[in-house]
């Protein structure tokens, strides 16, 4: 099993020691450089109302704890759109339905440049160290990025992996406790990784998802990415800061390990594997590592974040379990001609995947409600065309927009007692009469998820596997069950694990498989 994420992390952080004195001369320069942009920016007028005090708290607060930075300022404008500075940058926090509408519509309004500057923490080709990059590895718009993964997750290439999918879960979960039979799981440890390893089967090759040694050492660099995207980092690329030395290592190591696996492929027969897809259109070494380092980052954290914390409220909300466990097996019974003595594996593998995509109504309103609550992504944006008018204010060319969903999702307006755990709220006729959209967990309009269909299936078939095999609760450290729900850390942008201790999931293999 690989090393716990909280392992990993601690390591890094054991390192910030070192990092204090650069950490001080960055501060430094920050300082000066906020202090001139502050003063300069006095007087510029963009029709969305600055926020006082000196700018540089503000951008720091943003990096270091963005939600509660942007969802505290948004209740003392009672929810109005705001702008701060990010360095020279003008960002505007937005809020309200005219700004949705507009923010999911607007030709001009980039995602990639938007991420670049305000999220920080996705790999970038830019920081591999002394590669001679082919230009093919450069610029990958997102256009042919969604291209490419839609072929990765066409319905052919699903209906073939999916029996192996299924097997995958039921190997990693194998390896939980006491071979799997009975034990305790961080599940924000282990089904984060267990989500790794089925992003790794979608998006790689076998050998990939079968070496744990490289799994753990790619999670590894991917939290050592995180850990390095400090506000001074991400504002200064070109100060040669110990964090950039870190990221642009990470990076670097990367994006070797995952060349040496394409570089395997190209001597091997060639297979269905995702890999193998891309090298069949001709794209070179590069530009497939590259992409791959891209589609695991965005694969992973999401799926994880709902995964875990739908199988805690389920912990909790017995009711809910016992609905979508009558669910899953009235859906095995519907689709498994196979003896009753036949693996978990064989029933679950006999549900085509229009089984799974329409015939799971009460997982599904389990997995929004869960989605809604917990998962509170921040939509970011550039605007590289002309000015841009929101409700009688203008987003200037150049200036930044992020877009915080929680502002909607955790709106009592929209969705009355915001916090309740209510999967029934989405069986209703229409969940959400007061609104355009209904829901933005998977995003809307030009940038909607492409990972969606993908990411649906592997959090059912997980729950499936889950419910189906086990009896289950949520446990303290010392292994006392736990009636309260715990909250999710929202400022967490890694994990979105639990504020304050550790919870834990005391399983017992309930079926016999
Ligand atoms: C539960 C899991 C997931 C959630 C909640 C989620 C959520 C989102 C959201 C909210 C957006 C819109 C971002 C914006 O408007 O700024 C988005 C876009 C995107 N997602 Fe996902 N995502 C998930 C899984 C995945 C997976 C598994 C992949 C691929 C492996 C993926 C790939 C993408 C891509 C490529 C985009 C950008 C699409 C574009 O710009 O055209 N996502 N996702």
């Amino acid at each position: 099993m690989f090393a716990s994420n909280s392992t990993i992390l601690s390591s890094v952080a054991g390192e910030d020691n070192q990092l204090a004195a650069g950490a001080l001369g960055i501060a430094a320069i920050l300082t000066t450089t906020a202090v001139y942009f502050t003063l300069r920016s006095k007087g510029k007028e963009n029709g969305f109302p600055k926020l006082r005090g000196f700018q540089l708290y503000h951008a720091w607060d943003f990096f270091y704890r963005r939600y509660d930075f942007l969802l505290s300022n948004l209740n003392r404008s009672s929810g109005k759109s705001f702008s701060f500075n990010v360095l020279h940058h003008n960002v505007i926090a937005l809020a309200g339905e005219d700004a949705r509408r507009v923010l999911f519509t607007t030709p001009h309004f980039d995602l990639s440049e938007g991420i670049k500057l305000l999220l920080g923490i996705a790999p970038q080709i830019e920081n591999v160290n002394d590669i001679e990059l082919e230009p093919d590895a450069k610029g990958d718009t997102i256009p042919h990025f969604n291209r490419k993964l839609n072929r990765l997750f066409s319905h052919n290439r699903l209906e073939d992996v999916l029996p192996t999918l299924l097997q995958d879960i039921i190997d990693q979960a194998g390896k939980w406790g006491n071979g799997g039979k009975s034990g305790r799981i961080d599940p924000f440890i282990e089904v984060y990784e267990l989500i790794f390893v089925l992003t790794a089967r979608m998006t790689t090759c076998e050998e990939l998802t079968k070496n744990e040694a490289d799994l753990k050492r790619i999670l590894e660099l991917f939290s050592t990415l995180h850990t390095s995207s400090t506000p001074a980092a991400v504002l200064l690329p070109w100060f040669p800061s110990p964090a950039r030395k870190k990221t642009r290592e990470a990076t670097t190591e990367l994006f070797t390990i995952l060349c040496t696996y394409v570089e395997a492929r190209r001597k091997a027969e060639p297979t269905s594997e995702a890999i193998d897809v891309l090298i069949a259109e001709g794209e070179s070494t590069q530009s497939i590592a590259d992409y791959i380092m891209k589609v695991l980052f965005a694969g992973v954290i999401n799926t994880g974040v709902v995964t875990c914390w739908a199988l805690v409220y389920l912990a909790i909300h017995s009711e809910w379990r016992e609905k979508c466990k009558q669910e899953i097996q009235d859906l095995i019974f519907r689709h498994s001609d196979s003896p009753p003595s036949s693996t978990l594996g064989e029933k679950l593998g006999a549900v085509p995947i229009s089984g799974w995509q329409n015939e799971l109504p009460m997982l599904d309103a389990c997995l929004q409600e869960t989605h809604r609550i917990c998962l509170t992504p921040m939509a970011f944006r550039r605007n590289l065309g002309k000015e841009i008018n929101i409700g009688g204010q203008v987003v200037k060319r150049g200036d930044f927009v992020v877009y915080p969903i929680a502002e909607f999702h955790l709106n009592p307006e929209f969705y009355p007692e915001p916090y309740k755990f209510d999967p029934s709220r989405w069986l209703r006729p229409d969940p959400v009469p007061n609104a355009t959209h209904k829901f933005l967990g998977w995003g809307s309009g030009r940038h909607a998820c492409t990972g969606m269909k993908v990411a649906k299936l592997e959090m059912k078939m997980i729950l499936a596997v889950f419910l189906e095999k086990y009896d289950y609760e949520l446990v303290d450290v010392d292994g006392k069950r736990v009636s309260q729900m715990p909250v999710p850390n929202r400022n967490d942008l890694n994990q979105t694990g639990p504020l304050g201790p550790t919870c834990y999931l005391d399983f017992k293999q309930a079926s016999t498989d």
